[in-house]
């Protein structure tokens, strides 16, 4: 697949991916029922020199969509920083795969927020991730 294909689906590039996520995109990203899918298209230079796709491009694709599902629950007016990310590799993605990826706020509290996110292709679950996120501005 290429981007193409993405847009094709009705996706669009992303809103708020400058600086690294731009660099290890492009995210693509579509309104579907109440929540936004996200997507990434691999190309050659995601991939590790074993040929499959690189475990951080899919951390910081994990990282990437949790905090974007998380602005779209409470804004991004509101600034947070990941403090902590734990992630399962549960299967490797290849050139050419697209994979999708959404997240969620598990809860809200003053100072914090507990988030979840997935990835996936259209065959099979390739990573899941839980994390908190610290709110630093409003
Ligand atoms: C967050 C905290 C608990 C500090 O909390 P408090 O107790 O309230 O702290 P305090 O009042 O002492 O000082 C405030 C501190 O906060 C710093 N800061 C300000 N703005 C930001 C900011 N926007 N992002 C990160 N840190 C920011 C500022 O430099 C200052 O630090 P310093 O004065 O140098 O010491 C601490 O563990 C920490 O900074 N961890 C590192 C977190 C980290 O770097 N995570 C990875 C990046 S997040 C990411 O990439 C997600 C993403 C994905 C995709 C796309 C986009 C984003």
């Amino acid at each position: 697949m290429n981007n193409q294909y993405l847009i094709d689906a009705g996706f669009e590039v992303c809103q708020k991916q400058e600086g690294f996520s731009e660099l290890s995109g492009p995210f693509y990203e579509k309104k579907q029922g109440g929540y936004w899918l996200r997507a990434l298209v691999i190309e050659a230079k995601h991939l590790n020199p074993e040929g499959v796709v690189h475990g951080g491009v899919l951390l910081s694709m994990t990282d990437y969509i949790v905090y974007r599902a998380i602005g779209d629950e409470i804004t991004h007016d509101i600034q947070f920083a990941t403090i902590n990310l734990n992630t399962q590799f549960l299967a490797a993605a290849k050139l050419g795969d697209v994979i999708y990826g959404k997240g969620k706020i598990t809860r809200k509290t003053h100072s914090v927020i507990f988030a979840e996110g997935e990835l996936y292709t259209n065959e099979r679950p390739i990573m899941s991730g839980t994390g908190i996120w610290k709110i630093i501005g409003r």
